[in-house]
């Protein structure tokens, strides 16, 4: 950890060397106000230790310039002369302490012993949290593993998995983890274009390349310079653009369409699908050669239903946006609801889950989020397999279990939409209005 002493006495700025090096601190030094508020320009410091009492000013200037500038500094303030007033204001400014001189060499150890083991855990938490992966499953756990160690070296990643399961939000966490975070994430689906408005989009063409090429436009490759360009859905590229991607991937650079200029970029190419890519090449639908070129590292994001300890979680998360966004408050989260969700088949993974969530933010009341939700009955199924036990069964209750979780299913499958949840029961819009309201269910 890098840090700066500014003390103007020779003495006192060794002995605070001596100690601050125990620590395995790296150090810099400074007499002047000014000589250390250069080196502030020049540097980023986690720690700075200050005499106040300077030749050419107060060191409360620096604390204050850091403190502006760069808070998560943190400052150890040393001195014989501070008044109450400056003292109170280091603190406000977030100072983390100050020593009186002259100090005990044991008073300043303990100090920054407290101080090495909150930089540390700073450090560690902020390696570890990848704040856009909701999930603390080990499957999840594990995969923010795999993002922390390959998203600093520069290759090229191929991301599989369901559709929903999340793949895009991997591909961001690594862009945003490398040293190109502060450069563009550019996404685009290779899926939702047909094959002349892929290539468009992603070489970018002169003015007068086609019919409706009235100016010039960048591709996305261009866009994405220095930065990342998330291709999804490669395994849906037409096998023409395959070719020309593998060229750019093996020589970084292209021609824009009705340009003769060759360009050169540098981005990080991540690739996701949901296909089996090596049976789309074995029935020709993919290039080998570009699989390889894109595949240095295969990422597996697990599907929601391997992983379901997350749903809660998610669900608190997705909570927090939508009532956020729709400005609803929420209270409460019932339990029926988050057991009914931990049985879905949840197919369409956690965007499929989200779009519940949202949907049941948007229609709860008095601040209860799925109300009218149960979980699925385990007694009544499997009763009508086996048969009837020796202690009978209540064939009403059954029934209506049955009856209330068709309902449930049927507008959740309808995406909300009563008719034609109806429709999926073959009950007309008022008989289905009916059983909603008998069993309490708010569709
Ligand atoms: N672990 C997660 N934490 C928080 N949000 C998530 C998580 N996984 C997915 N999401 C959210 O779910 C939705 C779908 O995720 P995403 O678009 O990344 O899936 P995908 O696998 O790329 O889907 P597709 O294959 O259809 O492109 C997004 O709104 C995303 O923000």
């Amino acid at each position: 950890m890098r840090t700066l002493i500014l003390e103007d006495e020779k003495n006192i700025r060794e002995i605070l060397s001596i100690v601050v090096e125990e620590f395995d601190f790296e150090i810099d030094e400074a007499e002047t106000l000014l000589e250390a508020l250069e080196k502030l320009k020049e540097n980023s410091y986690e720690l700075l230790l200050v005499d106040l009492r300077l030749p050419d000013g107060s060191g409360m200037e620096v604390v204050r310039q850091v403190k502006r500038e760069r808070p998560e500094t943190e400052v150890v303030i040393i001195t014989a002369f501070a008044s109450t007033e400056t003292v109170k204001e280091a603190f406000e400014l977030g100072v983390y302490d100050y020593i009186e001189k002259p100090f005990k060499i044991e008073d300043l150890r303990l100090i920054l012993r407290n101080l090495k083991e909150k930089l540390t855990l700073k450090e560690k938490l902020k390696q570890e949290s990848i704040p856009e992966l909701i999930g603390q499953s080990p499957a999840i756990e594990k995969l923010k593993e795999i993002i922390r160690k390959i998203a600093p070296y520069d290759v090229n990643v191929l991301i599989l998995g369901e559709s929903g399961s999340g793949k895009e939000v991997v591909a961001k966490a690594i862009h945003n983890l490398s040293n190109r975070s502060d450069r563009p994430f550019v996404a685009i689906n290779c899926a939702a274009l047909p094959a002349e408005l892929l290539e468009s989009e992603l070489f970018g063409y002169k003015k007068g390349a086609f019919t409706g090429a009235v100016k010039d436009k960048k591709g996305l490759i261009e866009k994405a310079n220095g930065g990342t360009l998330f291709l999804d859905e490669i395994g849906d590229m037409p096998l023409s653009l395959q070719a020309k991607l593998l060229r750019f991937l093996e020589t970084k650079k292209f021609i824009p369409l009705g340009s003769t200029e060759e360009r050169e970029v540098d981005v990080r190419i991540i690739a996701a699908t949901n296909k089996n890519l090596r049976e789309e090449i074995k029935k020709g639908n993919f290039r080998e050669d570009l699989f390889y070129r894109i595949a240095t590292i295969v990422v597996e994001v697990p599907p929601l239903r391997e992983r379901r300890e997350d749903i809660p979680l998610l669900v608190e998360h997705f909570v927090r946006e939508f009532s956020s966004k729709y400005g609803k408050e929420v209270k409460k989260v019932s339990k029926g609801f988050i057991e009914y969700l931990m049985e879905l088949p949840l197919e369409g993974n956690v965007r499929e889950l989200r779009n519940i969530i949202e949907r049941e933010v948007i229609l709860s009341e008095n601040g209860v989020i799925g109300a009218g939700y149960h979980r699925k009955d385990k007694t009544t199924e499997g009763k009508e397999l086996i048969g009837i036990p020796e202690e009978g069964i209540d064939l009403k209750q059954i029934l209506s279990d049955i009856e209330r979780n068709y309902l449930i299913k049927a507008l959740e499958k309808a995406g909300g939409k009563k008719k034609k949840a109806a429709e999926l029961l073959g009950l007309t819009f008022r008989e289905f209005r009916y059983r909603l309201s008998k069993y309490g269910i708010r569709g």
